[in-house]
């Protein structure tokens, strides 16, 4: 387990390991692929040496021997190749599966993330990381199996190949390895920077993108339009800016670095050579020694070329793979598999205070007991605290077990999936799917047509659906476009009846409905009275007239409790002023309508 603390090398390693346990046999035939590899490869330059050695300088032609060299160096250059070819489609085919593994997970997890977390979470940044961050990871397998694996192996098994012939001159061809390190720290360096603000800005475009896409009504209906694409190209123009950066440091220090640095090397080995202490004319041995040498100076140069100018993307992946890590780590919500149901659904708040942020209270110590099938309202002015109500009933945050109970239960007792089952939620804004009524009712649960049908009669649903083209196999648009709001309300609530819920929460659901719709709904309600337990928040009072008690709430805590019709004769009463309100602006409203316009 790597914590946010740790460094993203490490973060970015630990996701790979785990993501690949599955596929480690692959994992180990491919390394042992690429060791032979590399061996079949430094094998070349020895026989090259042989040929010259035996035959070339003592000028003895040997046709048979020289064309089995020959032979023999094509042909270990041949198996090299294809070997390598094998480990290339067998270390991605690894690369991809573990990159599908991952994004599987990566998604999984943030649906079972909780609710606390996507209060500062941003959507289009949680896109990214699902998406385009799990790609890099693949990026980040490739290189890592193949490009930096490989080129370690063979930049190994040249060394060892040449300390065999001649050891000295190894330790000068060694020196390369210090040398296109210190290259490879000063690039990461001058560069790191400018990656990380690259990666940063790309993903507040992201941002940004999903963020207009999602709020385009308002975004276009407010003017907003150029502010917004000026704000996009300055964000546009400072990612242009910092990839340039990096570009500018990866294309003077890296490919021509590291070209400098094979000519000096081969200088190097030349001059050693030719420094030797009996120095004079070369004997035959040392000839083939020096070709060999010559050979394998471009071949160690070459991975070590190819580790570095892949350095730049390389970082890039690592920086993404950490992110991802760290979303793994996320702590998910708490999905108990308990013994305990919700039966009855019965209600009991005791002392209940909750609060987003420490030292900021939403809800100070409120006290209700709801009977199993009761109807509850729950009124109050903006920012009282309804809605948290809900979600604290709805298990979206964490509250003490004797403050919240359900049928005796501590929330933490109750079943997950049972529970679920078990209280619905009608929430304030319908979330649609982009698939047909029917899939939009039944939410992937097995449910049979005849219940989506009778949920769906339940909610006052059925007339508009069966007026639809293709009734409940129409296919609605992205969040149900093709619906007007309120019709988004009813089919909302037939999802919620078509789970046969204990406990039916409702939040501000009938807000968005005109009157004769509302009317509908209401005989729906009804309807279930007695048979589920029924907590509705209401913006329009009428919905909540007929509640066996009315919660009013003010700055968190309960202010008032009672019928409609107790709570109307309190004088001054929070609940009879809000009613009058309404009445008053109702009133205006209808008075509006009446007045007789006048011309010009
Ligand atoms: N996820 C959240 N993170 C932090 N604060 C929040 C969060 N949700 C709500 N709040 C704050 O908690 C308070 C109560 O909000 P809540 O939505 O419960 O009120 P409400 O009575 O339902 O209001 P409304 O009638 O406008 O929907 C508000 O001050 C709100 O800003």
């Amino acid at each position: 387990m790597t914590t946010d603390a740790a460094p993203p090398t490490r973060r970015a390693a630990s996701l790979l390991w785990r993501a690949a346990q599955p596929d480690v046999r692959q994992l180990w035939l491919g390394l042992f692929g690429l060791l032979l590899a590399a061996g079949l490869d430094a094998l070349g330059p020895v026989l090259g040496k042989a040929f010259i050695d035996r035959y070339l300088l003592p000028r003895d032609p040997q046709l048979g021997a020289m064309l089995g060299l020959l032979g023999g160096a094509l042909l270990a250059g041949c198996v090299a190749s294809w070997l390598r070819y094998v480990q290339l489609i067998r270390l991605s085919g690894l690369a991809m599966r573990a990159v599908q593994r991952i994004r599987e997970t990566v998604y999984g997890h943030v649906l079972r993330l909780p609710m606390r977390f996507f209060d500062s979470a941003i959507t289009g940044q949680l896109v990214s990381r699902v998406t385009n961050d799990t790609e890099a990871v693949k990026q980040l397998y490739i290189q890592v199996l193949f490009v930096m694996l490989d080129s370690v192996i063979m930049v190994s098994s040249l060394l060892v190949t040449m300390a065999l012939l001649n050891w000295r001159l190894m330790l000068v061809v060694l020196l390369l390895v210090p040398a296109v390190l210190g290259i490879v720290a000063l690039y990461r360096h001058l560069s790191a920077a400018a990656v990380a603000q690259t990666r940063a800005l790309r993903s507040d475009l992201n941002a940004q993108t999903a963020e207009s896409i999602a709020g385009m009504p308002v975004l276009q209906a407010t003017g907003a339009s150029v502010a917004y694409g000026a704000r996009y190209a300055r964000l546009n123009e400072a990612h242009y800016r910092s990839r340039k950066a990096e570009l500018r440091a990866n294309a003077w220090l890296l490919r021509p670095m590291l070209d400098l640095l094979n000519v000096l090397m081969l200088a190097l080995v030349i001059a050693v050579f030719g420094l030797r202490e009996h120095g004079g004319a070369l004997g035959a041995l040392e000839v083939g020694v020096l070709y060999a040498f010559v050979s394998y100076i471009g071949r160690v140069v070459e991975p070590l070329v190819q580790l570095t100018t892949q350095f730049s993307q390389l970082q890039q992946a690592v920086v993404a793979a950490a992110r991802v890590n760290t979303l793994l780590e996320e702590a998910e919500a708490e999905r108990p598999h308990a013994a305990g149901r919700v039966t009855a659904g019965e209600v009991q708040l005791d002392r209940l205070s909750f609060a987003y942020t420490p030292g900021t209270p939403v809800l100070r110590e409120v006290s209700l007991q709801v009977q199993p099938g009761e109807f509850i309202g729950i009124v109050g002015p903006t920012g009282s605290g309804k809605s948290t109500l809900l979600a604290l009933l709805l298990r979206f945050y964490p509250v003490p077990a004797e403050c919240l109970r359900v049928d005796g239960h501590a929330l933490a007792e109750l079943d997950e999936a049972h529970f679920r089952e078990a209280v619905a939620l009608v929430p304030q804004e319908p979330f649609l799917l982009a698939a047909s009524v029917r899939d939009n009712i039944a939410m992937n649960r097995p449910l049979s047509a005849e219940r989506v049908r009778d949920a769906a009669r339940l909610a006052g649903a059925l007339d508009f659906i069966e007026r639809l083209p293709q009734g409940f196999d129409t296919v609605l648009g992205e969040g149900g476009a093709r619906l007007a709001v309120g019709e988004k309300q009813l089919v909302a609530l037939a999802r919620a009846l078509a789970g046969e819920p204990r406990i039916l929460l409702l939040d501000e659901a009938t807000s968005h409905i005109d009157s004769a719709t509302e009317q509908v709904v209401q005989r729906a309600l009804s309807g279930l009275r007695g048979r589920l337990t029924l907590i509705s928040i209401a913006h329009r009072l009428s919905t909540i007239r007929e509640a066996d008690r009315i919660v009013v709430l003010n700055h968190g805590q309960v202010a008032e409790l009672g019928a409609h019709d107790a709570l109307m004769q309190r004088e001054g009463g929070i609940y009879r002023r809000m009613v009058e309100l309404q009445q008053l602006s109702s009133d205006n409203g209808a008075l509006e309508e009446e007045r007789p316009r006048v011309q010009g």
